[in-house]
């Protein structure tokens, strides 16, 4: 396994590799302080790529004023060892100089799905994210990208960039990975002191426990379920909710309290921010149109 810092560097190992025949490219982007699930995403790239490149870049142009860019936990030795574990070909680690040597001028900004959700709470962060994202897919020129359904309205807008744009890169998603007791991973997680770690299990139980609810018949619009959601939520003392909504996936239209599970025809997705403290964490899950949904 190679780890590069430089641009130069990686195009030219690229394109060794490709000259080599070695075959499709995969890339997984990610932010560093690796886990289990950066680490499902390396599988899914290591089952469909000849060459598996994954970035550790923590990207500033995402983070907004007061947010944790400087605090983002990292641990390059830690992430190279788990990379190589993975059978990863190349570890591109970029330093802020190399990526951004000025401020950039050009900013790829999808517009309308970026708007809600964490966008709403976050202003300019997805933009920050395509733009890197993009500087990432010129630069690496990947057949396949894969990103995790923790971050699900992150793939609706790369994927709407993708389209809309004609970026020649499938986007693969890849299911969420948790904990035993069902908190999703996330490199954030480090931050949660051992009360908030036991309350923020409020997330998951409460999208359990919703699917369970439709199965069973006892929730069937998208206003009993966001106020099941939400009276899950506030059991914990210390969840702050930042949202708990219900909307159509990919598109991310806010579903009518009224809608009837049973009766939608394209798959919707719980999505929740919380905050406990100074963490903030999200997690997600699809209900399937027809079917009444995928396990948590
Ligand atoms: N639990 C998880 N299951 C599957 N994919 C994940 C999981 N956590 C992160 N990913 C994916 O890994 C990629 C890189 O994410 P990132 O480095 O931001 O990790 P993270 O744990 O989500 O960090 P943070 O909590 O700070 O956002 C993204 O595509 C993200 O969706
Ligand atoms: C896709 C990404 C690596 C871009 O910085 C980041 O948003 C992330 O880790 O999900
Ligand atoms: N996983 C999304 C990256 C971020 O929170 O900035």
């Amino acid at each position: 396994m190679k780890v590069i810092r430089t641009i130069a560097e990686l195009r030219s190992e690229i394109q060794d590799r490709q000259q080599s025949g070695y075959g499709p490219v995969g890339l997984v982007p990610t932010m560093g302080y690796l886990h289990e699930g950066h680490a499902s995403l390396m599988r899914k790239a290591r089952e469909m790529s000849g060459t598996v490149v994954i970035s550790i870049f923590v990207n500033p142009i995402q983070f907004g004023p007061g947010e944790d860019f400087e605090t983002y936990p990292r641990d390059e030795a830690r992430d190279v060892a788990l990379a190589e574990s993975q059978g990863v070909d190349v570890v591109f680690i970029p330093a802020v100089q190399e990526m951004y040597p000025q401020p950039t001028k050009t900013k790829i900004s999808v517009a309308e799905i970026t708007s809600l959700l964490c966008g709403a709470s976050r202003p300019g962060h997805f933009d920050g994210v395509t733009t890197v994202v993009s500087k990432l897919f010129n630069i690496i020129k990947p057949d396949y990208a894969f990103f995790g359904m923790k971050d699900a309205q992150q793939v609706a807008v790369i994927e709407q960039m993708v389209r809309d744009l004609n970026m020649d890169v499938t986007i693969v998603p890849c299911p969420i990975i948790r904990e035993a007791d069902g908190l999703a991973l996330s490199s954030r997680n480090v931050y949660l002191k051992p009360e908030e770690r036991e309350q923020a299990l409020v997330l998951s139980g409460s999208l359990r426990t919703a699917q369970e609810a439709i199965q069973q018949g006892q929730a069937a619009t998208a206003g009993e379920i966001r106020a099941h959601l939400r009276e899950y939520i506030s059991r914990s003392p210390l969840a702050d909710i930042e949202y708990a909504e219900l909307l159509t996936f990919p598109e991310l239209v806010p579903v009518e309290d009224s809608y009837r599970m049973v009766d939608g025809d394209s798959p919707v997705i719980m999505a929740l921010a919380v905050r406990f403290g100074r963490t903030r964490l999200i997690d997600n899950a699809l209900i399937q149109p027809k079917v009444g949904g995928s396990h948590v």
